[in-house]
C-alpha cells in the first residue's frame, strides 16, 4: 500500500468523527488535507461544522470543499482538531511542522478539547528524533539565535546539524507567520520535555514543532496483508 492510500484511511477514519455542529481545528499537510477533502464531501451533504484553519494553504481547501470557516478569535473554544504529525511515539508527543504550519497548529490544537492525529504507520517512533525538529524563530538576529538555539539543544542532551529551511526556489523557506525555520538533525531526542523548555527560552524563537500534551487520540493507518489497518491510540 502506498503512504497516500494509508493517510487516506486515517483521514476517513477521522472524519467519522465529526458530529454536527462541532468546531473544528484543520490541520494542514498532505493527510490533514485528504481529511479536509473527505469532510468537504459530507459537508455538501448536509453536515453543519465551522473550521480555523492552520495554515493558508487548509484555508484555500476548505473554500473549495465548501467547509464554512471561522476564525479563532470569533470562535476560540474548538471541539476537536485533526492534523497530521511527522512523528509520534507511544506517549503520544509528536514532532510537527514538516510543512512549516508548527505554530497556528500548535495555537489550534492547545485551543481543541480534543486532538486527533492522523498518520500513516511509518511515522509512529519508539523515540522521537529521527524527523529533523523544526524551529520557527523570525529573521531579526537569525545567526545569534541560531547559536543560542544550538546551545539549549546541547543543554538538553541532544546534538546534530542547523538548517535554515529552504523553498523551492532555493531562497529561505518563510512561515505564514513571516518567520524562518530551522530544521534541527537530532536523530534522537531523549528528554523532549527538557528540550521544548531549553528551547522555548531562547529569544528569537517563535516555536518548535515539539507537541507535548497536546494530543489526545492517534488514528494510525498501517499495511496489513495489502489492506489498511487502523490502530487507534488514546482517545480517538
Ligand atoms: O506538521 C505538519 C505541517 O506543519 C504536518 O502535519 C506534518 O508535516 C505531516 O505532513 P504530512 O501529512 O504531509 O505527512
Amino acid at each position: 500500500m502506498s503512504p497516500a492510500e494509508l493517510k487516506r484511511a486515517a483521514a476517513a477514519r477521522a472524519v467519522g468523527l465529526v458530529e454536527d455542529g462541532m468546531r473544528l481545528g484543520l490541520g494542514t499537510g498532505s493527510t490533514a488535507a485528504l481529511f479536509v477533502e473527505l469532510l468537504g464531501e459530507r459537508v455538501r451533504a448536509g453536515l453543519s461544522v465551522v473550521g480555523v484553519p492552520t495554515s493558508e494553504a487548509t484555508r484555500r481547501a476548505a473554500e473549495a470543499a465548501g467547509i464554512p470557516l471561522t476564525t479563532l478569535d470569533e470562535t476560540p473554544d474548538l471541539d476537536l482538531t485533526v492534523d497530521g504529525a511527522d512523528e509520534i511515539d507511544p506517549q503520544l508527543r509528536l514532532i510537527k511542522g514538516g510543512g512549516g504550519a508548527l505554530l497556528r497548529e500548535k495555537i489550534v490544537a492547545a485551543a481543541s478539547r480534543r486532538m486527533v492525529v492522523i498518520v500513516d504507520g511509518a511515522k509512529r517512533v519508539e523515540t522521537l528524533g529521527r524527523f529533523p525538529l523544526p524551529i520557527e524563530v523570525v529573521p531579526f538576529g537569525r545567526v545569534a539565535t541560531t547559536l543560542a538555539v544550538a546551545a539549549a539543544i546541547r543543554s538538553a542532551g541532544c546534538a546534530g546539524p542547523l538548517s535554515v529551511r529552504k523553498g523551492a526556489d532555493g531562497a529561505p523557506f518563510l512561515t505564514d507567520g513571516g518567520h524562518l525555520i530551522l530544521d534541527a538533525g537530532l536523530g534522537r531526542i531523549p528528554d523532549p520535555e527538557a528540550l521544548a523548555r531549553a528551547l522555548v527560552a531562547v529569544p528569537g524563537v517563535v516555536e518548535h514543532g515539539l507537541f507535548l500534551g497536546l494530543a489526545t487520540g492517534a488514528i494510525v493507518a498501517e499495511a496489513a496483508d495489502g489492506q489498511p489497518r487502523i490502530v487507534t491510540l488514546g482517545a480517538a
